[in-house]
């Protein structure tokens, strides 16, 4: 009996412990714990998705200005983390990197990238490494680049014709030139994924379907859709958003099922080694005949795979490029004196009798500044894809819950007044060598400026991104002088954008190009 109490009273004892402990170290946790990061209140089931707006960058921007470099908002039932400063997003996509490296669950990905299969949502992991490796060594290792660099030197020089016809037939009215750019960017592109021009008359059925089909998709791809904060929506689809997805989603599958149909009947490649100055689509074939599997979990490449690779790289690769463009020009024409110092670049490297090519752009440090200026006044991306916190974690002494989706606000970072003097100001001049951001440049390690992203999800498709607008912009401004419509004046050019996956011109830029060249370098 004696010891039956004894051990009762252990027990008891231990137990009374025990609860004062876990009590003690809870409130301690409670206590160490960081705080959630600031941010407005907002409603029941929507949180502050009505405050967003039609263009989230400029709402996210004002918001910044009232809580600061980290905040937080509820939209639906997800936590959002908004990073707005070089120190912050260099926290996330530096030091917690790996933690931020997936993608959060989207409608978007679900319907046109064949469930998250392609390469900007694939989960981190096997999968998306072999795509990254796949896509690097075949498509944008530089020697892959050089080998399809007649490919861009001649889409560019059939652009250059246009605009020689165009000023015979246009004096008055001018061409839209964000147009011309983006089925040069796409024409580029698609013959190096599959030797097609897709933008053009020499595509046979699907003449003119492709860029149609292109801008409905960019339209939907802002990585802010309300379905996916509000699961009832979705599931009742209510904006029509997913059946209008799946719609487009089985017009791309279809023509690329087609392509990849009609590129089996080629002589197969039957080895990385064989794969030297093939177009990607036949690569990647003959290397799923070869049965490659990815190095980890021995999963082999499927069409399903590939399809969704290229459609991401469509997507991806289009309008990023062709809209930076837009925006270096439109600023040089609001900035002659600029465009006039970028000429006299030009013309004492490549001289005017011949237009200029990709060789000749290694040492060019006036283009160089106005394209990173162009890419901070107008980042083209403002907040780039969405990443998702795989774990809780403490970025800046402030709590980020497991599965929060942070946005990187480039946008807000580009204008911030302590790193960028005259934020609002296009001034290339503050890149030059000796300028006080002559060192900062645009891939991934300057967080002042990344408008390719940074870390393990930066932008696959950087090199050729910045090779296609350095030469694209180069063959505008050396090829041309630039001149508006009757009735439209520098000062008067609409600035306006429509925010999408990238930032488009609300209003299209319409100008006149007139050669400065001699004739025959327009010549074919
Ligand atoms: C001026 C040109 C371009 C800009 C400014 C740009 C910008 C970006 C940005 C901001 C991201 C998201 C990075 C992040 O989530 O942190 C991205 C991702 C991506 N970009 Fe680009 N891009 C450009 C050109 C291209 C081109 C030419 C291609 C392909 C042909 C491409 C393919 C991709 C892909 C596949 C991803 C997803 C990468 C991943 O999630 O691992 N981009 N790009």
């Amino acid at each position: 009996m004696a010891s039956l109490l004894l051990i009762l009273a252990t027990l008891l004892i231990s137990s009374i412990f025990t609860i004062i402990f876990i009590f003690i170290s809870n409130k301690k946790n409670k206590a160490n714990k960081a705080p959630l990061p600031p941010g407005p209140s907002g409603w029941p089931i929507v949180g502050n998705l009505l405050q967003l707006g039609s263009k989230p960058h400029e709402t996210l921007h004002s918001l910044s200005k009232i809580y600061g470099p980290l905040y937080r908002l509820k939209l639906g039932s997800v936590t959002f983390v908004i990073a707005n400063s070089a120190e912050v997003a260099s926290q996330f996509l530096r030091t917690h990197d790996a933690n931020f490296s997936n993608r959060p669950p989207n409608t978007f990905g679900d319907h046109m990238a064949y469930n998250h299969k392609g390469p900007a949502f694939v989960p981190y992991g096997p999968r998306w490494r072999m795509i990254r490796r796949l896509s690097n060594t075949h498509l944008f290792s530089t020697k892959a680049l050089d080998d399809l660099r007649h490919v861009r030197e001649e889409e560019v020089a059939i652009l250059a014709r246009k605009f020689v016809q165009a000023k015979d037939t246009s004096i008055s009215v001018g061409v839209e030139v964000g147009k011309e750019l983006n089925a040069c960017a796409a024409n580029s592109l698609t013959r190096a994924l599959f030797r097609r021009r897709v933008f053009e008359e020499d595509n046979g059925p699907n003449v003119g379907e492709f860029r149609k089909v292109l801008d409905e998709v960019l339209k939907l791809a802002t990585g802010l859709s309300v379905e996916d904060f509000i699961p009832w929506v979705k599931a009742l689809d209510l904006r029509g958003f997913g059946s209008k997805l799946k719609k487009l989603h089985r017009w791309y599958d279809d023509t690329l099922t087609k392509i990849i149909e009609e590129h089996k009947t080629r002589p197969k490649i039957a080895s990385e080694a064989e794969a030297e100055g093939k177009d990607f689509l036949s690569v990647l074939l003959g290397l799923k005949e070869a049965d490659i599997k990815d190095e980890e979990t021995n999963n082999k490449l499927t069409d399903t795979d590939i399809k969704a690779l290229l459609t991401d790289l469509f997507t991806g690769g289009t309008d990023t490029t062709s809209s930076t463009v837009e925006w270096a020009l439109v600023e040089l024409i609001r900035h002659p004196d600029i465009l006039t110092a970028a000429q006299k670049e030009l013309d004492s490297i490549v001289g005017r009798s011949r237009l200029v090519s990709e060789l000749d752009l290694n040492n060019v440090p006036v283009l160089q500044a106005i394209i990173k200026e162009t890419f901070r006044l107008h980042p083209p991306v403002p907040l780039l894809i969405p990443h998702t916190a795989s774990e809780a974690c403490e970025v800046a002494g402030y709590h980020i819950p497991k599965a929060a989706t942070l946005l990187v606000n480039t946008w807000t970072i580009c204008r911030d007044p302590d790193v960028w003097s005259r934020p609002l100001e296009f001034d290339p001049s503050r890149f030059l060598p000796g300028a006080k951001h002559a060192d900062v440049d645009v891939k991934g390690s300057h967080f002042e400026l990344i408008p390719f992203g940074a870390g393990r999800r930066i932008c696959l498709g950087m090199r050729l991104g910045l090779r296609m607008t350095t030469f694209l912009l180069a063959s505008l401004v050396h090829g041309f002088d630039w001149a508006l419509p009757d009735g439209l004046t520098p000062e008067t050019l609409n600035l306006d954008v429509e925010f999408g996956l990238t930032l488009e011109r609300s209003v299209p830029l319409v100008a006149r190009p007139i050669p400065r060249l001699d004739r025959e370098a327009y010549v074919a």
